[in-house]
């Protein structure tokens, strides 16, 4: 251990902790023993903790390089939002709206990223690959030529038994009572009475007395008679066909489960992903995920890509794995529309809490999807239990919300992307004033020495970064993950994350209280980076003297002759 320090009592008093790690130093470890080293870098010390920094030196034609990235670092909207707010006013829920008709044109795209659209999501279930592309562009336009920072994410159709036709444009009502004919059969004019499912199996393994429920409750049926792959069906609870309707099946109170039967990536789907990547999106959803595998597949597809895939936790199988799918992923959304379907409304809570938890315990980032405001479909003001729900997510620390017809559809959408917004600046706030953070409890990740010692450090940062009331924690990092154990930790300033990786900015997006800032950064001095980053910010006004940030530094040995540096700095803006 070696410490950098005017006072040789701090030095002497750290040899009484005897394991070595390589906090705050270049790793070269001494037990026992106070070996005085001499320090370089362009720091000077003023007192205890006070430092002044000094602009980073630049060289010649780099220096243009530099100013131009520099001018992409902080995004038009966390700025404004740090002007208005300060560090700790800032949002640190992110937010992801689904882009449909309703909201796809440039100028309402502009409206949703100002209003805070952290990640635009593109739900491949529908309309036309072209439509997409050309929202993909417009996003893409917003980020380069308006100082945007909107990632973009597609989300797969995957495979789900569903009304194909209901005979009629729009809803179709069952009554009580009423007799059905279900069917893969194409049907021929709108016979009445007969829904037309996707899947030629749709009626495989069900049996008579078995239960239809549509939409999780929508309108239910029983089936009374099996007539080679049809089901005829007696209505017992009478509602609405609505197109796409889901359907599920039911025996002694118990779902039968079926969509294993279904692949979880079908051809289609691996045409919308290949349409991703070469359009260059940031995260694919993947729907329907009932195990790790064809995430795992997905993944290995993606080998030295930096698109992230995040599974669909929405089916009864995928919370039956749902650890193995959380390893497997980069992320989780709790996709709470289809999951209704597929477990007991009110079970839904407690399931969501649960994925919540399991995604933090294992450092992935998680979106709490579905329903959120859905009421703002058609009104302009949400229900007060919406606003419940949505702070609840917030209190559970979900890393982002999401809006699905509300801004897809809806006419209130920048509407509902401010409730979001100001419900979780609120819940944010009051959690950090009930000091909820150190209420959660954390198991290790890293088996490495190396990875371990960075979980520590984030660890720790945190905790010193609340204890001491800092400002703001600044992180520097390749792969984006010195940021998320910083995220994990939820700590109260905002974690300002540095990297030279537009695909590591962009996945960053997605987690909570991360404001992810792409800047040169060199790959072997420290003080370098720390001095120009803090410039960068300190240059638009945005920190001043007296603001205290905290640094926390990871550089990995590039090759084989240098060392590893991991530390944490506390430094005052004079
Ligand atoms: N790209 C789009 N084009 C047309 N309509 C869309 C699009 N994306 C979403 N929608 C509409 O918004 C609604 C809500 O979106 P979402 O929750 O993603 O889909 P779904 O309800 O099919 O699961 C959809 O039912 C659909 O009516
Ligand atoms: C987000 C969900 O998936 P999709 O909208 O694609 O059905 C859901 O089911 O909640
Ligand atoms: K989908
Ligand atoms: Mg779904």
């Amino acid at each position: 251990m070696a410490v950098a320090t005017s006072d040789s009592i701090l030095a002497r008093s750290l040899i009484t902790d005897r394991r070595s790690t390589n906090f705050g130093l270049k790793n070269e470890v001494c037990r026992g023993k106070v070996v005085p080293c001499r320090a370089g870098g362009k720091v000077k010390g003023k007192g205890k903790g006070r430092v002044e920094v000094k602009a980073a030196v630049q060289i010649g034609g780099l220096e243009e390089v530099k100013k131009a990235k520099e001018e992409m670092g902080l995004d038009v909207v966390s700025e404004e939002e740090l002007r208005e707010k300060g560090f700790l006013g800032m949002r640190k829920t992110k937010l992801v709206c689904t882009i449909g008709p309703a909201c796809c044109s440039p100028q309402d795209l502009e409206k949703l990223a100002l209003g805070g659209m952290n990640v635009a999501r593109l739900n491949m279930c529908h309309n036309t690959r072209d439509w997409h592309r050309d929202v993909i562009k417009k996003i893409n336009q917003l980020n380069e030529e308006k100082g945007f920072c909107v990632s973009v994410m597609i989300d797969t159709e995957g495979s789900q038994i569903h009304v194909l036709d209901h005979g009629a444009p729009s809803s179709v009502k069952a009554e009580e009572g009423s007799t059905w004919l279900f069917t893969a059969q194409k049907l021929e004019g709108s016979p009445p009475f007969t829904i037309q499912a996707n899947y030629e199996g749709f009626s495989e393994g069900i049996e008579v007395g078995d239960e239809l429920v549509i939409d999780g409750g929508m309108a239910s049926f029983q089936v009374i008679e099996k007539v080679g792959n049809d089901l005829r069906c007696k209505c017992t609870d009478s509602g609405l066909f609505l197109p796409r309707a889901k359907f599920s099946f039911w025996r002694n109170g118990k779902l039968v489960a079926r969509n294993s039967e279904l692949p979880t990536l079908s051809k289609k789907d691996w045409a919308d992903i290949e349409f991703g990547v070469s359009e260059g999106v940031d995260f694919i959803a993947l729907s329907f995920v009932n195990d790790a595998d064809p995430v795992r597949q997905l993944k290995n597809y993606l080998y030295m890509r930096s698109t992230r895939v995040l599974a669909k936790v929405e089916s009864l199988e995928s919370l039956q794995k749902l650890k193995e799918i959380v390893e497997a992923s980069d992320g989780i959304m709790v996709a709470r529309g289809d999951l209704g379907v597929e477990i007991p409304y009110e079970q839904i809570p407690t399931v969501q809490e649960e994925i919540t938890h399991v995604c933090r315990e294992m450092n992935k980032p998680v979106i709490v999807a579905s329903q959120l405001l859905e009421s703002m479909i058609e009104y302009p003001t949400p229900t007060r239990a919406e606003v419940a729900d949505v702070s609840e997510a917030v209190r559970q620390y979900a890393d982002a919300l999401m809006l699905s017809g509300e801004s897809a559809i809806g006419p209130y959408g920048q509407k509902a992307l401010s409730i979001l917004q100001m419900a979780s600046s609120r819940m944010e706030l009051w959690s950090r004033e009930e000091n909820r953070q150190s209420i959660l409890h954390q198991r290790r990740l890293g088996v490495s020495l190396p990875d371990r010692i960075a979980e520590q450090i984030c660890n720790c940062a945190v905790e010193m970064a609340n204890n001491l009331g800092v400002d703001a924690i600044f992180v520097y990092t390749k792969h984006g993950q010195m940021a998320s154990l910083l995220s994990r930790n939820r700590p109260y300033p905002p974690i300002f994350a540095f990297t030279s990786d537009n695909g590591t900015r962009m996945a960053l997006n997605l987690q909570w209280g991360v404001i992810p800032l792409l800047v040169e950064l060199s790959d072997d001095d420290v003080e370098a980076n720390i001095s120009t980053t803090i410039e960068l910010i300190r240059r638009k006004g945005l920190l001043k003297p007296g603001d205290v940030v905290m640094v926390v530094s990871d550089l990995t040995p590039t090759h084989i002759n240098s060392t590893a540096f991991q530390s944490i700095q506390v430094k005052t803006v004079v």
